[in-house]
């Protein structure tokens, strides 16, 4: 396996396909009860902590952004925005104008999962990140949005990806990857697009500076660390024995 050395080759991270993800994950929940809304809130908290260890006091004065699909990689950086702001409006003491924006890629109604619903009431509801939904006319607010921001984090597409992408999904992909070298883009679990087994391309995908995967890497992310960048591994509390096979 060509690993390159930016993959945290930690005991115990043999990567995995994405539907023994889904099935690890499956098993987690209903043998040991470790719902999937624990699994999303201990996935974004290490996307923050990741992002804090990364910027240090600088993360202080960074615009960041979050950008979501309407699925629970969508809702890990539901939770990885409100660690965020926790973290930096508690160090904010001259009251400065921070900059933390959501990017929902579809209307709140079309949330798929409880556990993003949720996720999302409780944002919706926080005065210190700032919301835009995806509608007929503000694409050219969330490209703006993109273009003057100092971290994206690329909440779109983890492991649920299918077939091409269409618009304005694919604009918001290109405008995303046209800030790389200017703006730090962290892929949230999978980069946007990447199929997370074969790790192709299957039409288009974000380019990142690095990506947090949750659990174990997926085959697809080690196949392509072009445009996965530095792959961090996190574990988020799924019990180990979940991995056990069926007998
Ligand atoms: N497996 C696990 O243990 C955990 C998974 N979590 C997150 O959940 C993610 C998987 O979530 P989901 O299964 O909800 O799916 P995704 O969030 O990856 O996909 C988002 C949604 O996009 C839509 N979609 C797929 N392909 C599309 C296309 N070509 N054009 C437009 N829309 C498209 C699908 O309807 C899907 O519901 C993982 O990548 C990870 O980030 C975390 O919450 C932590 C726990
Ligand atoms: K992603």
């Amino acid at each position: 396996m060509n690993i390159n050395s930016n993959f945290v080759d930690e005991k115990g991270y043999e990567p995995i396909s994405s539907s023994q993800m889904y099935q690890i994950e499956n098993k987690g929940d209903s043998i040991y009860s470790m719902k999937k809304i624990l699994m999303m809130e201990n996935a974004g908290s290490r996307v923050a902590d990741f992002l804090i260890d990364e910027f240090k006091e600088n993360i202080l004065n960074k615009s960041i952004v979050a950008v979501c699909g309407k699925g629970n990689n969508g809702g890990d950086a539901l939770v990885a925005m409100r660690h965020l702001s926790g973290y930096i409006l508690a160090r904010n003491k001259s009251n400065k104008k921070i900059n933390l924006s959501v990017i929902l890629l579809c209307h709140p109604d079309e949330l798929k999962t409880p556990e993003s619903i949720l996720n999302w009431q409780i944002i919706s509801k926080m005065e210190s990140i700032k919301k835009l939904t995806l509608d007929s006319n503000n694409i050219t607010e969330i490209e703006d949005e993109i273009k003057n921001s100092g971290i994206i984090l690329d909440g779109i597409f983890g492991t649920g990806i299918k077939g091409d992408i269409k618009e304005p999904i694919s604009k918001v992909i290109e405008t995303i990857n046209y800030k790389k070298g200017t703006t730090f883009i962290l892929a949230v679990d999978i980069p946007s697009g990447l199929d997370p087994d074969s790790g192709k391309i299957i039409d288009k995908a974000i380019s990142a500076d690095a990506t947090i995967t949750f659990h174990r890497p997926k085959h697809g992310l080690l196949k392509n660390l072009e445009i996965v960048g530095r792959l961090i591994v996190k574990k988020i509390g799924i019990p180990f024995e979940s991995e056990k096979e069926e007998t």
